[in-house]
């Protein structure tokens, strides 16, 4: 029998595993395994997270979904599923293919995302797919930016993005990320470098986005703080391993894996700011 659509994982990935060649600084070894036979499954409208310490592979996994490692050195095997279509995951063209379409990114650096010298309406203008008239353009413009909760008016509009704050400038981000309702979006750390005081905004934003959208998202992240008060489901990643997965309350009631433990432990901080 054929899922239906909705039923159907937002992202389905299999057996994934990558390898640099040649260390990152000098006197690495010459091959470092960053992710070994990864598998997981976004659903449609859930947050799933993907939780390690830095160097546990975490970042390797979303760009490797993306088809966004450097090709020249890194070795890449498994399969990757989105948008109904299966991808082997060297083949890094196909899926950059699906970027922007059926793959959102959001990245720790709003900043970076965005051009500094266009204007706002034009860069959200600009990412959406598919014939539109230029009022209908506007149109979905303004939906998107009042989905990301921000008023679409003239002012903003016409802003460049160094005419936003931090937080701003990732809501833009996310209305392009969400500008072709993507199946999964992928946010790497996506609050990192926030404010404290409006990290809990934009992660519920993220959470929103995905329940209304019915985009499954794939959430890269080292607090498990983070992960407590806004996944579903979580995969605990050590090594380039998953050690432990679940629903997120189970994880959390009764972690296995003394390294989820401590990540649990390490949150506490987090856990009181986001409460
Ligand atoms: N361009 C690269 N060249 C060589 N090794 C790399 C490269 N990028 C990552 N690595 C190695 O791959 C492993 C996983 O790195 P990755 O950045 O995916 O981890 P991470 O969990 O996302 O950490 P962080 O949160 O610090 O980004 C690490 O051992 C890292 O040193």
């Amino acid at each position: 029998m054929t899922a239906s659509p909705d039923t159907r994982p937002a992202l389905r990935i299999e057996d994934l595993s990558v390898s640099y060649l040649g260390g990152r600084n000098a006197g690495q070894p010459k091959e470092t395994t960053a992710l070994s036979s990864f598998s997981a499954e976004v659903l449609p409208g859930e947050v799933f997270a993907l939780v390690g310490e830095s160097g546990s592979g975490k970042s390797t996994a979303g760009f490797a979904v993306g088809g966004l490692l450097p090709p020249e050195n890194t070795r890449v095997a498994g399969k990757v599923t989105v948008g109904g279509k299966t991808i082997p995951a060297k083949d890094y063209a196909a899926l950059q293919k699906l970027c922007g379409r059926h793959i959102g990114f959001v990245f720790q650096e709003p900043s970076s995302a965005l051009h500094p010298s266009i204007k706002i309406e034009t860069q959200i203008g600009e990412s959406l797919h598919g014939k539109l008239s230029s009022r209908q353009r506007k149109e979905r413009v303004a939906s998107l930016l009042q989905s990301v909760r921000l008023t679409p008016d003239k002012r903003l509009l016409k802003a460049y993005p160094h005419h936003l704050s931090g937080g701003m400038q990732q809501r833009v981000v996310l209305a392009i990320a969400m500008a072709n309702r993507p199946s999964v979006l992928i946010a790497d750390e996506p609050t990192t470098a926030l404010d404290p005081t409006i990290r809990k905004e934009v992660l519920q934003l993220i959470r929103d986005l995905a329940t209304d959208s019915r985009s499954g998202v794939l959430l890269i992240t080292h607090d498990f703080g983070i992960v407590s008060h806004f996944a579903d489901r979580v995969a605990v990643l050590y090594h380039g391993e998953v050690v432990e997965s679940g629903v997120t309350r189970n994880v959390l009631s009764s972690p296995q894996h003394s390294y989820t433990k401590s990540l649990i432990a390490s949150a506490r901080g987090t856990t009181e700011e986001l409460a």
